[in-house]
């Protein structure tokens, strides 16, 4: 003890009184509305049609009434037009928007994704020329940096982008890439360096590309084994030229650009799949309560009973690491960290969820008639 300078008690009798509001969970007025708002959404418009769009179809009439409504572009700052809102108010539409269905909320909310690296890095030309159509008129944009050779090793990207006089020459292949046939524009991360021996945080650019630029091939729209209504595919650049003025940021910059967006974008998708779970959860003890075996509601059953608790609980704990995630994003602090564990956390909790209330459904768990096969697909 010699070594501290201070003790708790002189902390409170040097004020008088301790400050006790340093953690909150209160959400603001502003933040209820959104939230009650985007789950008056989800349970009226998007629940009802979930089943569906998951039949491939893309959900345009719901893009334009969420675009109408305010659900679309979230973070658009204002002097584009947007809303300017923070990663907290985007995580609680997320996962209001997933509880209906996490496929229409990734055709919804992927926008914003493709933004981030825009309203991270762009310069106000860049900002207001690419965001505000989007506030005019419902577009989609996409975000094109996963490869067929690089998604999680982002440094791994084989994209080329020249330079010629103030142009560049873009040739490669993206992969997975949401929204891919239906962007306004791209934006594409492709390597700038010829020196093998240069670092990823030098040798790869940012480029906002418009969609109807020469060269660019989407691909067929995949059918993926969940969020099957969202729009999916690869796209080829071949020799799609990009004015110089399209750059993000300056030369060399984009693999932190891309960094910088994922730490704005990662507690959403950890808040879509909370949303998910808790879907699940509910289905789940609904279904327990009206379902008899040996003459008593399965929910009386312990095994079904902790599975119900096991839910709830990792939910509950999910739900707080997004906060936290979002909270610190939104503090101006770095949240590679929390936003990292949301992500990955709750991507497993959604999936442990999703498995569980199949199991409690049992064999109609299985079938399509009912929800929960469903969201174990789209969880995955
Ligand atoms: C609603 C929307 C639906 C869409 C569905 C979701 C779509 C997706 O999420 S698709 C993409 C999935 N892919 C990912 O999430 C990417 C995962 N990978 C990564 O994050 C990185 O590649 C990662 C962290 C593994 C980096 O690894 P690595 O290549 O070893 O780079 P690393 O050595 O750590 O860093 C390189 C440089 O970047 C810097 N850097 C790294 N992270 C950050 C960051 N978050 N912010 C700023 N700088 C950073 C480092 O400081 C370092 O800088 P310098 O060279 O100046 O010292």
């Amino acid at each position: 003890a010699d070594g501290i300078s201070f003790t708790i008690r002189s902390l409170f009798t040097a004020q008088g009184k301790l400050q006790k509001s340093g953690v909150s969970f209160e959400l603001s007025d502003d933040q209820r509305s959104i939230q009650e708002s985007a789950q008056r959404f989800a349970r009226e418009e998007i629940l009802p049609v979930a089943a569906h769009h998951d039949k491939t179809k893309f959900p345009w009439r719901l893009i334009k009434k969420a675009w109408g409504l305010g659900f679309m572009n979230l973070h658009v700052p204002q002097f584009c037009g947007g809303m300017d809102f923070g990663s907290m108010e985007g995580c609680l539409i997320a996962e209001e928007l997933a509880y209906g269905c996490s496929g229409i909320s990734t055709a919804v909310l992927a926008n914003d994704l493709a933004q981030a690296p825009v309203i991270y890095a762009g310069n106000k030309e860049q900002r207001k020329k690419y965001l505000g159509r989007m506030i005019e008129e419902p577009l989609a944009c996409a975000y094109g940096v996963t490869e067929p050779e690089a998604g999680s090793d982002v440094a791994s990207i084989q994209t080329k982008a020249v330079k010629k006089g103030d142009e560049y020459v873009i040739n490669g292949q993206k992969m997975w890439i949401t929204n891919a046939g239906i962007a306004d524009w791209f934006f594409v991360l492709a390597r700038t360096s010829s020196d093998g021996g240069s670092p990823a945080s030098k040798s790869l650019t940012g480029f906002i590309v418009d969609g109807d630029s020469p060269g660019i091939v989407r691909g067929k729209k995949e059918i993926n084994m969940g969020q099957r209504c969202s729009d999916t595919r690869g796209v080829t650049f071949e020799d799609v030229v990009v004015p110089a003025s399209n750059v993000l940021g300056q030369e060399g910059a984009g693999f932190k650009i891309a960094m910088g967006a994922f730490d704005k974008t990662r507690s959403a998708i950890g808040a879509g799949a909370i949303g998910l779970a808790q879907r699940a959860l509910d289905e789940a003890s609904k279904y327990s309560m009206e379902r008899k075996t040996m003459g008593v509601p399965i929910a009386k059953h312990q095994a079904v009973m902790f599975m119900l608790a096991e839910m709830a609980m990792s939910i509950e704990v999910g739900r707080m690491s997004v906060w936290r995630a979002a909270w610190t994003i939104d503090k101006g602090i770095r949240n590679t960290y929390y936003a990292s564990i949301a992500k990955a956390y709750c991507s497993d909790i959604a999936n442990k969820c999703a498995t569980d209330a199949v199991q409690i459904f049992g064999g109609n768990g299985f079938n399509t008639e009912y929800p929960v096969e469903k969201l174990m697909r789209d969880a995955k």
